[in-house]
């Protein structure tokens, strides 16, 4: 379930008319995603995402977000820019909450992808990397590697919870990972940092639509692909990787936007580091989200067992891994 705040019909009749989008037909909860709530809005004119930002999503990091988007849809990248109001704003407030109406891109996301998809997601992440070559802005990654320890500990010794000895082992792959974390100064822009094959949309083997900026920042660039080999190439228990689609994805990114040398020497450590992160944040949300919450919590323990692949030799040392 992704509907956290209700918007009356009233509301939203009264929202629409601060655009020039026609009147309101008709406004569907989206069951998919659980940051935030999202309606389908149709109008006489088109069809809108309405989107509501519920906790994790800041309001002063919006208009960083909206001016990302902007950027890549100005650039002909299928991303879906906010609509703007008659005197030009993007971000709103609605049911007190900020709230934003943002292009409908046609497109599913997929729970499988294949090879010839994985390549054109690679490609559309390289050419989204291209295209932020100028853009000015910056937000540091609040989940970038500094936050890891962090993390841990405010999981702490309840991770052995999830499974015997997890606190020890993430402790000690993260120690062992900052002997090496970027040595090498890797090239940074403004990366997506999330993209799993739920947030891009496709007809066929086509892509329609990037989605879900909400965690775009600052960070190293190839850690973005780290972040999309990780997530797109195994499957949903993280025991099983498909080595074809991770070379797929590598491939057409590297069709976009060339891997230098270091970068491919660099690559395993980044990806170890994108295990680490989604195990770390799948964890602190399983351990805080009451076992009677409406939203299915990801399994944390699929991330860590992703390590076995990047990083074999450590994965001998870490016995939750055995
Ligand atoms: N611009 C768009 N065009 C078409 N559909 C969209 C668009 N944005 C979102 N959706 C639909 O809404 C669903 C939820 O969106 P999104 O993934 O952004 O939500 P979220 O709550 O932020 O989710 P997540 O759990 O992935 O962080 C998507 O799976 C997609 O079906
Ligand atoms: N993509 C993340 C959720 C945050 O959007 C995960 O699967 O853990």
């Amino acid at each position: 379930m992704a509907v956290y705040t209700h918007v009356s019909a009233e509301a939203l009749a009264e929202f629409l008319t601060r655009f020039d989008v026609g009147e309101l037909v008709s406004a569907k909860g989206i069951a998919e995603g659980v940051e935030n709530s999202n309606y389908l809005v149709e109008t006489t004119q088109d069809r809108f995402i309405l989107t509501l930002y519920e906790k994790r999503v800041a309001a002063d990091d919006l208009p960083y977000f909206m001016a990302l988007l902007d950027h890549l849809a100005a650039k002909g990248l299928p991303v879906p820019p906010a609509i703007k109001d008659r005197e030009g704003r993007e971000i709103h407030e609605l049911e007190g909450r900020p709230a934003c109406l943002i292009k409908f891109l046609p497109g599913v996301s997929l729970s499988h992808p294949n090879v010839a998809q994985a390549r054109a997601a690679g490609e559309a992440l390289g050419a989204m990397h291209q295209a932020v070559a100028d853009f000015p802005l910056d937000r540091p990654n609040s989940m970038g590697f500094e936050s890891w320890k962090p993390l841990l500990e405010r999981c702490g010794e309840s991770l052995d919870g999830i499974a015997p000895g997890l606190y020890r082992d993430l402790d000690f792959a993260l120690g062992d990972l900052a002997e090496t974390w970027d040595r090498q100064g890797l090239a940074r822009c403004a990366i997506h940092a999330d993209l799993f094959p739920d947030n891009v949309l496709m007809l066929g083997d086509a892509i329609t639509g990037v989605i879900d900026f909400y965690f775009a920042c600052t960070d190293i660039r190839l850690y973005d692909l780290a972040v999309a080999h990780a997530a797109w190439s195994f499957d949903t228990t993280g025991e099983h990787y498909d080595e074809a689609v991770g070379n797929a994805l590598i491939e057409g990114y590297s069709q976009s936007f060339p891997l230098s040398e270091v970068e491919h020497s660099a690559f395993h450590d980044l990806a170890v580091g994108a295990c680490l992160r989604f195990t770390l944040s799948r964890a602190w949300d399983w351990l805080n989200t009451p076992a009677d919450a409406l939203v299915t919590r990801k399994d944390p323990l699929a991330f860590w067992r992703r390590v076995k692949v990047y990083d074999p030799d450590l994965a001998t040392l870490l016995p939750t891994l055995a």
